[in-house]
Order: structure tokens, then sequence, then C-alpha cells
């Protein structure tokens, strides 16, 4: 099924997102909502019916494909019953609805954090002009094919691989750091099981409820340094002074739980990094963009953004439970000429 920005589906998950964010700052919700949640119940109707259509349709394709082949005495298409994710959960779990649960658990996974991560590196990029060009000389040098700006040609899907493109990766682990889709995590110790002790000694009874912000900790001086505030992507490469023959090095979950750590961690973590480097190779060699200013402000060639020596302040996120920019990413985009 095909999802658009301005689909009901989008507008309702949005709000309940928006919405959900909010609880955090109203501990009477449970309360207040009985008088002014009925946008928000709506929202959530809207979201639920969207998971059971998504499962009716596979469960419609799936019992066409079983009677066309009843009838025509064919032999069931190899590819009419799997292959797809919404196949392995019918297959899996027997009750429509738990299918439809876990199909929307997965899309809320994977929709807003990737997306809303590709946005903020979009704009670390256009606000930080030298890794952008950083960025594209890797490309140029890995995949010189992309260059030749020939949108429909087939490119080999090795060389687009995270691992070879390093610099791109380490690119979108520094916006993950400092713009982290999952800004904060909850976790309750289980009732009915023995009360958890934390490697520090910190007792948890059961029922405690822990919450660690990854925003914070993605910043913390302990772990990145005195410059843990600035985007600079090449921390996260073995060898910051070569500009060839380096490696990505990835931190410990537990030290950089941006994707969670344990046997809870994010199961689209490795699908995330090879969308976005994707992503950023392919827009990035064939579009310029240019961010929208307010009035008066311009950028100058090193990306910084200034109006008479004043610096436009950062982008802010929007209240949700992810990490979506507020208003968006406004740019101008044009098709990039090659000799640029
Ligand atoms: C930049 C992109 C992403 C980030 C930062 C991210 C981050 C996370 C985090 C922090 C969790 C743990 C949530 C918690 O336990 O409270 C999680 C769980 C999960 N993620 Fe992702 N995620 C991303 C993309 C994706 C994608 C593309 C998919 C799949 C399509 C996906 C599927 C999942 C699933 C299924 C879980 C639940 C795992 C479980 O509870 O056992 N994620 N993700």
């Amino acid at each position: 099924m095909e999802i658009s920005a301005s689909s009901p589906f989008s507008r309702a998950f949005d709000h309940a997102s928006s919405h959900i964010g909010l609880r955090f700052q109203n501990p009477l919700y449970r309360l207040t909502e009985v008088f002014s949640g009925s946008d928000f119940r709506d929202s959530l109707a809207t979201v639920k019916q969207f998971g059971r259509q998504i499962v009716s349709n596979a469960r419609r394709r799936r019992s066409r494909a079983a009677f066309e082949s009843l009838i025509t005495d064919d032999p069931i298409p190899e590819d009419a019953f799997g292959g797809t994710l919404i196949d392995s959960l019918i297959e899996s779990l027997a009750d429509p609805l738990v299918v439809a649960d876990a199909a929307l658990n997965f899309l809320s996974a994977g929709r807003d954090t990737t997306a809303q991560s590709l946005t903020w590196t979009l704009y670390a990029l256009l606000r930080h002009r030298t890794a952008l060009e950083d960025l594209r000389a890797e490309v140029t040098t890995k995949i010189p094919d992309v260059v030749e700006n020939d949108a429909e040609a087939a490119l080999d899907v090795a060389s687009l691989q995270p691992t070879n493109l390093p610099l791109t990766l380490a690119t979108f682990y520094e916006a993950l750091r400092l713009h982290p889709p999952v800004p904060f995590e909850i976790k309750q110790t289980a009732t009915d099981k023995p009360p958890v002790t934390l490697p520090d000694g910190t007792y948890l009874p059961p029922g405690a409820v822990v919450v660690w912000c990854i925003h914070a900790f993605n910043r913390a001086r302990e772990v990145f340094g005195d410059d843990s505030h600035l985007f600079r992507p090449r921390r996260w490469l073995d060898d910051d002074r070569s500009r060839s023959g380096h490696n990505f090095t990835p931190k410990s979950p537990f030290e950089f739980p941006v994707f969670n750590g344990g046997p809870r961690a994010c199961l689209g973590k490795k699908m995330a990094e090879v969308m976005a480097v994707w992503v950023l190779v392919r827009i990035c060699t064939e579009w310029e963009f240019d961010e929208v200013l307010a009035d008066g402000y311009a950028a100058t060639s090193n990306g910084n953004v200034q109006k008479e020596h004043v610096l436009l302040p950062d982008r802010v996120s929007a209240n949700s439970l992810t990490l979506p920019m507020e208003g968006g990413l406004p740019c101008r985009v044009r098709v990039r000429k090659q000799s640029s």
C-alpha cells in the first residue's frame, strides 16, 4: 500500500504521535483526555483501521492465488505466498488483529525514524558545506558511475554498501548522534520477576520505571570529547587525517544507544543504514540544495547562516514521540552540474 504524506493514515499517525509526546508533559492526561481527547481517539481509530486494511489486502491476495491455482490446476506461483514481511507475519501469528498490530509496529518503528534522520542529515550537510563536499568526494572516488548523472543507470549494489562508503555512513551517524530519532527511552521492570540491580549497583524494584535520554548520552563529553556539540563526521573514522583508506568505527550500543542495545535492539538498524547511504549518495550527487532562509539571512560559503554577523538559530524538533524537525526543512532544489 502506498502512503503519501497527506494520506489520512499519515495525518492520523502524525497527530497521534504528537499527542502521545504531549502526554509526557501532562501528568493529568488520563483526566484531561476524557474531555479533550476525541481527536486523538479518532486518529488512533484511523491508524488501527489502516493496520487492518494491510492485513485484509494481503489475505485477499493470498486467497486469490490459492483459488486461481485450484481452478486452473496450475501450481501456486512461488512468490504469491511469501517473500514479504506481511506474509511472514500472517504465517507466524494466528490472530489477524495481532498481525495488524505487528505490521503497524514495523511501520511506525521504521517510517518516521528513517525519514527524520535523513532530514537532520541533510540539514547538517546544508549547514556544513565542507562535510557535504567530503561526502561527494568519497562517492566520486568509490562509485564513479554515479557521477555520470544518469538517474536511470543501474548502480552496482555492492558499491553502495555502507562498508564501501565509510564517510557517508559516518555522516549519517553524526547526524543520528546530534539528532537521535528516538530521543529518549522508557523501560519498566517486570512485576513477576525478581528485582533488577544495574551494573552501577542501582536497585530497581519490580515495576520501577527507568527513563534515559539518548539525546543527552550522545552529547556526553566523556564519550565524544570536548567538541561533542559539533557536527564532525570524521570522529567516526579510524583515521582522522587520511582521506582514503579509513574505516567506520562503531561504538558499543551501550555507549551510543541510538538503536537501543540488548535483546530489544532495533531490528531495522541495517536496513536504515543501507537506505540512508543509498539516499545520500543519490541526492547529494544529483541535486543541489539550498535551505529556504528567514528574511535577510544568507548562507556563507562555509554553510554558516548569518545576518549582519548574527547566526540563524539552529532548527529545533517538533513535539512528538520521535524527532521530527519543526516545520520540516524547506529547500530550493536544482539539478547539480557535474562540474560543480
Ligand atoms: C534511523 C532509523 C532508526 C532508528 C534510530 C531506530 C531506533 C530504534 C530504537 C531506539 C528502538 C528501541 C525502542 C524501544 O525499545 O523503546 C527500535 C526498535 C525497533 N525498530 Fe528501529 N530504528 C530505526 C529504523 C528502523 C527500521 C527501518 C525498521 C524496520 C523496518 C525498524 C524496526 C524496529 C523494530 C521492529 C523495533 C522493535 C524491536 C523489539 O522491540 O524487539 N527500525 N528502533
